[in-house]
This record gives C-alpha cells, sequence and structure tokens, in this order.
C-alpha cells in the first residue's frame, strides 16, 4: 500500500493550528505518510496588503488567523480547494460550519473514492425535523469514511504546545490509529473511541453552554452560577443524544476529553464563552462583536442554538430542553438575558 498523503481543508485559527501537528507527524511518521507536503487550503483573502496563501508560503505562519506560530516547512498554502485535495488519501476537514456545504459542493466526484476523512468541525446539519452529524454528511456525499475529532482544544493554547487532550471518535480502528499517527505528540493526547456521533454532538452542543456561561459572566453571577450552568448543560448535550442519536457512548460525555472538559475550558475561555459575555456587558449584536473581537474568526454556538432550536421546535422538544432554549431566545429572539436562569 502506497503512503497515505494528507491535505488540510480549512485554514483558520483550529486549522492552522491543527496543519502544524500534522505537518511535524508526518515528517515523524515517513513509514505511513508521504511527508514531501501538506497541502492547507486556503480560503483567499488580502491581509495587510498582500495574499494571505504568499504570506503563508513565504514566512511559515498564518498571521492573520494564528499569529506568532511557526508552521513547519512542509505545510503549503494552496488557494484552490480541488488542487489542494488532489491525489489526498487522508482528508481533515476543519472549517467554520457555515461553509461546509458550499465546500462539498465543489469536492463531489472530485476526491480519491479509496480515501479517507476526518472531521474537526463543531456543529450539527439540521433540515427541518432531521439532525445530522458533519461525520456522516461528508462521508454520505463524498462516499469515504469519515470519522471525527473534538476534544477541549482552545487552538492558540495547543499552538503553543502546552498539554492538551483530544478524542477521536472512529468509524474503524484501523481509521483511529491513523489519526492518531497524524496529529499526537507529547503534549497533544488523542484518545480514541468507537463513538463518532457522541465525539462530534459534545463538540456541538457544548458551544451552546458556552453561550449560556459567557452571559453568566457578562451578568456577574460568580462561579456557582456557572458551575450549575455547566452541570445542566451537560446533561441536556447527554439527554440530546440520548433522545435523538443511536448507541451513544457515556464515555464520550465523561471520560473523553470530547466531553466534560471541552465543556469547561470552553465555558472558561473560549471564544464563545468571551463573546456572549461581551454581548451582554457592551449591549451590541453578536455579528458586530465578532467583527470587532475575533478579526476574521467565526463563532458557531449561536447558529447551533438556532439550528438545534429549529429541529427541536419541528419534535415539538422545546420544552424538554431549557437551557438551550434560553440561549437560542437571547442570542435570536431578544429575550433579556436577565431571564436566562429562569425556570431551569
Ligand atoms: N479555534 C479553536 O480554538 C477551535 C478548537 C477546536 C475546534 N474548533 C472548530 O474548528 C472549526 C474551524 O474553526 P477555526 O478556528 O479553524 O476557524 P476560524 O474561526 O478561525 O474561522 C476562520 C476561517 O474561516 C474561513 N472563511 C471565512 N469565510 C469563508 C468562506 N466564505 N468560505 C470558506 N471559508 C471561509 C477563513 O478563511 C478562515 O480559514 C469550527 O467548527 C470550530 O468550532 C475550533
Ligand atoms: O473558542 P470556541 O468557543 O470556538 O471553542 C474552541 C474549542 O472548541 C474549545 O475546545
Amino acid at each position: 500500500m502506497g503512503k497515505e498523503k494528507v491535505a488540510i481543508i480549512g485554514s483558520g485559527n483550529w486549522g492552522s493550528a491543527i496543519a502544524r501537528l500534522a505537518g511535524l507527524n508526518v515528517s515523524k511518521h515517513t513509514d505511513v505518510f508521504d511527508d514531501s507536503r501538506v497541502p492547507i487550503w486556503v480560503f483567499e483573502e488580502d491581509f495587510e496588503g498582500k495574499k494571505l496563501t504568499e504570506i503563508i508560503n513565504e514566512s511559515h505562519e498564518n498571521k492573520k488567523y494564528l499569529p506568532g506560530i511557526q508552521l513547519p516547512e512542509n505545510v503549503v498554502a494552496i488557494p484552490d480547494l480541488e488542487e489542494a485535495v488532489k491525489d489526498a488519501t487522508a482528508l481533515v476537514f476543519v472549517m467554520p460550519h457555515q461553509f461546509l456545504a458550499k465546500t462539498l459542493d465543489i469536492l463531489d466526484g472530485k476526491v480519491n473514492k479509496n480515501a479517507k476523512a476526518i472531521t474537526l468541525i463543531k456543529g450539527v446539519e439540521v433540515k427541518g425535523a432531521d439532525i445530522h452529524i458533519f461525520a456522516d454528511v461528508i462521508e454520505k456525499r463524498l462516499g469515504i469514511s469519515t470519522s471525527a475529532l473534538s476534544g477541549a482544544n482552545i487552538a492558540n493554547e495547543v499552538a503553543k504546545d502546552t498539554f492538551s487532550e483530544t478524542t477521536v471518535g472512529y468509524r474503524t480502528e484501523e481509521d483511529g490509529k491513523l489519526w492518531q499517527k497524524l496529529f499526537q505528540t507529547p503534549n497533544f493526547k488523542v484518545q480514541l473511541i468507537d463513538d463518532v456521533a457522541g465525539v462530534s454532538l459534545c463538540g456541538a452542543l457544548k458551544n451552546i453552554v458556552a453561550v449560556a456561561a459567557g452571559f453568566v459572566d457578562g451578568l456577574g453571577y460568580g462561579d456557582n452560577s456557572k458551575a450549575a450552568i455547566m452541570r445542566i448543560g451537560l446533561l441536556e448535550m447527554k439527554h440530546f443524544c440520548q433522545e435523538f442519536f443511536d448507541n451513544v457512548k457515556e464515555e464520550s460525555f465523561l471520560q473523553e476529553s470530547s466531553g466534560v472538559a471541552d465543556v469547561i475550558t470552553s465555558c472558561l475561555g473560549g471564544r464563545n464563552k468571551r463573546v456572549a459575555e461581551a454581548f451582554v456587558k457592551e449591549k451590541k449584536p453578536f455579528d458586530e462583536l465578532e467583527k470587532k473581537m475575533l478579526n476574521g474568526q467565526k463563532l458557531q454556538g449561536i447558529h447551533t442554538a438556532k439550528d438545534v432550536h429549529v429541529f427541536l421546535k419541528e419534535r415539538d422538544r422545546i420544552g424538554a430542553y431549557p437551557l438551550f432554549d434560553k440561549v437560542y431566545q437571547i442570542s435570536w429572539e431578544d429575550l433579556p438575558v436577565a431571564k436566562l436562569t429562569e425556570g431551569l
């Protein structure tokens, strides 16, 4: 069997951090991976008067989305999506969830049929009363086996090599081991579990809880309230998975980085939490704060709150998820934030 050729699809804050690990690891595991280059697809834009791909390829730094972090020289920025995935056998999807559908439209019929994929995207696809994890969306659309990676992973910290853990929910154990080889380092520990849905759903739903935690901080309520929001949020996450998905594993919530640990890190210092806190303190709309605070990075939590609201409404189950509902109403329906904890 030939060596695996990796391509990274997405080059934001997390995409760049994970490209760094992949670039380092393909050079370490040359028995498994083609180490000559790791293409990273970049949605082309100008930054400080120059094309972002040129900046990345000349300075080996994504100065817009991951400034101050050196990328390995084998990570090569490519603006053309088809060219980036040409010949790739191991595809890593890592982009804000709102851009996946358009990306798949372009990739449909263009990827190697023997390739496999992993998604690091945190979100869900909702179409009325139907809900899908992105691993299933990618798998169905491209016809390739797709695993999922999610965990307590604030990208800037992973990029600085401080100790972190993550979870890969794999389709086959062999796939799991491949992804572990691609991402694991002494300071980035990759655990494996046979639970693609549980890992994916934890990553999506915790972003709603993180928005609630930001509201609590904006209101100045303190640590007891934040802990209560985390506890209630985790229970709603678990309840949601068990109600609407088959065979989700308890360990994905309680033992793996994908569950409690990601709720905690996201509620302490994630972007969703930070911008939600500013929403309360500055009384400005989310889109304005996102632009001002994140320099092009994208929020996921308020969109997932809306997606989940649409789905629960169709299923007539909104009342079973009061915290998810409060986050939706405050973010999108002008419910006063002081009502966050009412009725919880
Ligand atoms: N940043 C983190 O700490 C982190 C950690 C774990 C998981 N994640 C998840 O990973 C996913 C990707 O997050 P990220 O931090 O890499 O992205 P990001 O928030 O930094 O978003 C910026 C990216 O979006 C791209 N973009 C902007 N407009 C676009 C368009 N019209 N079409 C296509 N792409 C466009 C930009 O080119 C850039 O690559 C998200 O689902 C996120 O929840 C993020
Ligand atoms: O910064 P956030 O809120 O998008 O969260 C980042 C990661 O998902 C934390 O694990």
